[in-house]
């Protein structure tokens, strides 16, 4: 914000002679009661969203008028999140006259930036002949999130409007605003939405900023040039100094910061004047107390202190200087850093990080009873600082609990995740413990079982498209039977098992299931080529038709390809894999991508000989995706038809959520969608309608499928009635209790019950409110903590420039926190895909059964490998490129979350008996409601809890229901 110096407030008080620039006194005092003003509005009020926290700085240019830089942290409920978001709180347009009169004017006298570059080339924003600011910007339809620091906002191609007689101006020199702040407080004020960290550290640089400092020259007299001496000053202007006489505020920062200090035992820091005597001030003991000791001293005395740590304690407790106590108020404490270089004094700092409530310093050598004589030792066995053997260590942990099914899948997934150094060494120690489960004949010989062992790892590892020779291990024997005609990939494909449920269900389907069956059976049959997609809303029995498909094509010696899009849909298939590691589809496929599978590989003649290709979430891949593999497909069987003519069976619901456009707004959503593909003129529609789900409910069924389709009544904004029966009604806070003990009654006898746990969970849209939930249940669900801790660091920090706190601080999406706090029996979330054949993949919900120091002991919750017992070690995870950092964190973790809640979008797919929906903001995204609502399987078994759901003078609850109409298939 800037001050105007034609406020009327200032114009009427000058005389006819004077400028601004002439009050400076004036000037200063009619802005500070004007940004008061501004002060009261944005952050008492919110009306840009309810702050919580910010910080600002005045600043004069020189000679100039003064001006605050202000950042707002909004709540997390009301951070800006999408494009459509940002376009209610900025604009960077000019009005139309005609509809916004006032606003047309203020933005032409406050909001247009220079004109600069060829208008006018000595412009002060004029740098080596390129305008600093980047004005003029380009025109652009809609807001997108920006490649850099700040979105681009939308600035559409329209009439120019002559500023003055000279110079024309169009939406591209409009500097961002906010309509309603311009309005009102008439000056330069342009909000920016900051998008990213970069932009944060940005503003935060001008409090640390330095003044403008100047070299004087003294002159010893007025009429001499002769120097006295130089000074080095600071310089001040008359707006300034007057900011400082009126003892106005400078800067300020919320919630602020205090240093905590840090220190050895008995190594306290004590400052004494040179005239007093050192035995004095030994033997007074105020002066061996500092903030350390006095928060031991506070543990003892206050209960409620012990459950923070010493960081969290200025955020309850304040420190007073003149009595060395800590009382009760609430700020933020940042303890003093210290370098590895300081030896214990480091790992002293790492205890008080992550132990609540000590009592002393003996408190924090002690671990289990033993006190230890360093605070690294004790770090050490608690499990804070990484081993430098942690996989051997894993591996130990693992072989104890006797299971060697899991145990070989753990080899492999630490072969292909843990980048171990010493393969041949972890393969000697624990060859023994893989094999305990192969049955000895009187015949077998340890050979056998080491050729065996080594031929099931190789399997194992092929899955991830690896192979035991790229391992320091043993070469894998051939069997007699191997004689490499058919390959192996082939043999696998004919060699599924099919259960007896999957074999039946052909017999059960329904008349639409049955009629696409035939429809695609009579195809494969005589051998012509075509392509599929089976559409059909969430529960109609989509996957229930593949499994029947799969089966029978199966069994008829004939070979299918299942794949889906997300690695969840993938397990639910017999031989699932996700398409993209099936077909070797490239990351970020764009128009000419091509998948990575060369004509003579074995994976191609498996494709060629192939019958039938399932892939189920069709509508979530990005289109570029799908045609890189009818490119491919092409390619290697030598025929020009779509997919080179094979049968492809496509499914899915364009009613749920669709690819995912980093940064993307709603319209490149829609243009990424498989609909909007050349190869959907090929596609013919099947479309399932039954609801299989909701059975019992055909009423929530014909719901379902309005708020699907998009027909569901609304009034205002898209706003839709939730039926009366499924509401919890926003009262609080508390009402996310409530909620809670709908869908986990009785929580506290439920500690280790699998099926109480696979049938029940809360959806919520962010990630944030994910954590909030789970937060909350755990503290309720019945156990010991056990808190696993990662070991995180920045990709390529030589020089450790980023503080530990502050990342473990940080949860970007799809990483686990720092602290992973579990319980045994609670419900967890697998993030990432580790054995899809094993059922692990991104997304599956597990069973915490016991947690080591560097394994997790996990049971399967849902899918086809219900119940399968599972180890997992730490991995090394990355964050991706679009989670906002300017740097790449790694963070080493068990991959995985606690999923008492868990966001709509990993529920895709999932049936949740029991599912409760907690919305503490209207959902934005295409289909997010739906796919929410259609976890469920009744009114009675589905609570929905949204916190702005009342409309005045309206009954009811309502909520937003996005959806985009032009990619539904009739
Ligand atoms: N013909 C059928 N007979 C008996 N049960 C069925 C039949 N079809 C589907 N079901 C059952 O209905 C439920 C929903 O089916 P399914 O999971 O196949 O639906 P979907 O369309 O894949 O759902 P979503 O899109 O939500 O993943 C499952 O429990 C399934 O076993």
């Amino acid at each position: 914000m800037t001050c105007n110096p034609s406020w009327s407030e200032i114009a009427s008080e000058l005389q006819d002679f004077q400028t601004a620039q002439d009050r400076p006194d004036l000037t200063t005092r009619i802005f500070r009661s004007k940004f008061e003003q501004l002060r009261a509005d944005v952050i008492n009020k919110g009306v840009l969203g309810n702050v919580k926290s910010y910080m600002y700085v005045t600043e004069f240019q020189k000679r100039g008028l003064p001006h605050v830089h202000m950042l707002l942290i909004l709540e997390n409920n009301d951070k800006l999140r999408s494009p459509e978001e940002y376009d209610e709180i900025v604009r960077a347009e000019i009005p139309h006259y005609e509809e916004e009169p006032q606003l047309h004017h203020a933005v032409l006298k406050h909001m247009i930036h220079g004109p600069c570059g060829m208008l006018n080339p000595n412009s002060p924003c004029m740098k080596n002949g390129r305008c600093k600011k980047r004005f003029p910007k380009n025109f652009s339809t809609l807001t997108r999130q920006g490649s850099d620091s700040y979105p681009d906002y939308r600035r559409r191609r329209e009439e120019p409007v002559t500023l003055n007689r000279r110079v024309t101006i169009d939406n591209r020199w409009v500097v961002p605003y906010n309509p309603w702040l311009l309005l009102k407080y008439d000056c330069h004020i342009n909000v920016e939405v900051c998008s990213s960290i970069k932009s944060i550290k940005y503003l935060y640089k001008y409090v640390y900023k330095g003044p403008d400092r100047v070299a004087m020259e003294v002159h010893k007299g007025i009429n001499t040039d002769e120097i006295q001496q130089y000074v080095d000053a600071r310089w001040i202007c008359a707006p300034e100094a007057l900011w400082k006489i009126f003892g106005f505020n400078l800067y300020q920062l919320y919630p602020s910061v205090v240093r905590l200090q840090i220190h050895l035992p008995n190594r306290q820091q004590v400052r004494f004047y040179d005239h007093q005597m050192i035995n004095d001030i030994l033997n007074d003991d105020h002066n061996s107390k500092t903030m350390l000791t006095q928060f031991f001293t506070l543990n003892n005395l206050d209960v409620e202190a012990r459950g923070y740590l010493y960081s969290e304690i200025p955020k309850h407790y304040t420190w007073e200087k003149a009595t060395k106590e800590w009382n009760r108020r609430r700020v933020l404490g940042r303890i003093y850093t210290v370098s590895p270089s300081e030896g214990d004094k480091f790992y002293l700092r790492v205890l008080l990080n992550h132990v609540r409530g000590p009592t002393s310093w003996e408190y924090l050598l002690t671990v289990n009873g033993t006190c230890f004589h360093t605070f690294k030792q004790s770090a050490q066995e608690r499990g804070f600082l990484e081993g430098d053997d942690s996989v051997r260590q894993c591996l130990i942990e693992a072989s104890n609990l006797r299971t060697p099914i899991a145990l070989r899948r753990l080899f492999v997934t630490i072969l292909v995740f843990c980048d171990p150094t010493d393969v041949r060494s972890l393969w000697e120690e624990f060859k023994n413990y893989m094999v305990e489960d192969y049955p000895s004949t009187s015949c077998t010989t340890r050979n056998n079982f080491t050729n065996q062992l080594l031929r099931d790892l190789n399997d194992l590892l092929l899955l991830h498209g690896k192979q035991i020779s790229d391992f320091d291990l043993p070469t894998v024997p051939l069997q007699a039977a191997e004689d490499n005609v058919v390959p192996r990939i082939i043999d696998e494909q004919l060699s599924f098992h099919i259960s007896h449920e999957d074999l039946d269900a052909v017999g059960k389907l329904n008349s639409d299931q049955s009629l696409a069956f035939n429809n695609i059976m009579n195809v494969i049959e005589q051998g012509h080529s075509k392509v599929f997609f089976v559409d059909g809303p969430g529960g109609t029995g989509k996957t229930f038709l593949y499994r029947a498909l799969i089966s029978r094509l199966i069994s008829i010696g004939k070979i299918v390809l299942a794949t889906a899009t997300s690695g969840i849909a993938a397990t639910l298939l017999l031989g699932g894999q996700t398409a993209h590691s099936r077909f070797k589809i490239p990351l970020n496929p764009d128009s000419s991508s091509v998948c990575s599978i060369s004509k003579q590989s074995d994976l191609a003649k498996l494709i060629t000989q192939s019958s039938a290709i399932v892939w189920d979430e069709a509508p979530m891949v990005n289109r570029y995706a799908l045609e890189a593999v009818d490119r491919t497909f092409r390619d290697i069987i030598g025929c020009d038809a779509p997919f080179g003519g094979k049968v492809v069976i496509l499914g899915g619901d364009f009613r749920q959520v669709l690819p995912v456009v980093p940064k993307g707004n709603n319209a490149e959503m829609v243009a990424a969608c498989i609909v909007k593909s050349p190869l959907w003129a090929y596609t013919n529609v099947l479309h399932l309608r039954q609801n299989m789900r909701s059975l019992q409910d055909q009423n929530f069924a014909e719901y379902l499928m309005r708020i699907g389709d998009g027909v569901e009544p609304t009034i205002r904004d898209d706003l839709v009635k939730v039926p009366q029966q499924m509401t919890i009604r926003w009262e609080g806070d508390d009402s996310i209790q409530q909620l809670i003990q709908v869908i986990f009654p009785n929580l506290g006898s439920h500690g280790w019950d699998n099926c109480y746990m696979s049938e029940r969970a809360i959806l919520t849209p962010t990630n944030e409110n994910v954590q909030k939930v789970n937060d909350i249940i755990i503290d309720h669900f019945p156990g010991e903590y056990h808190n696993l801790l990662s070991f995180d660091e920045v990709e390529g920090d030589t020089n450790n420039l980023y503080q530990q706190e502050y990342l473990n601080s940080i949860t970007p999406g799809g990483l686990p926190p720092h602290v992973l706090k579990v319980k045994k029996g609670a419900p967890l979330m697998l993030l990432r895909n580790i054995d899809l054949e094993g059922g692990l993949c991104n997304g599956t919900r597990l069973l915490c059964r016991g947690t080591y120091m560097n394994m997790l002991d996990v049971e399967v919750l849902s899918g086809q490998h219900v119940g399968h017992r599972a180890f997992l070690p730490r991995i090394k995870l990355k964050t991706s490129d679009n989670a906002g950092l300017p740097f790449v964190l790694l963070r080493k973790q068990f991959p995985v979350r606690l999923s008492f809640a868990l966001t709509i979008n990993k529920a895709q797919g999932q049936t949740i008996p029991n599912v409760g929906i907690y919305l503490p903001k209207h959902v934005f995204g295409h289909g997010q409601l739906y796919v929410a609502l259609s976890r469920g399987v009744s009114k009675a078994t589905t609570k929905i809890l949204i916190k702005e759901g009342r409309i005045q003078g309206e009954e009811g609850d309502f909520t937003k229901n996005i959806v985009f109409k032009d990619i539904l298939l009739s």
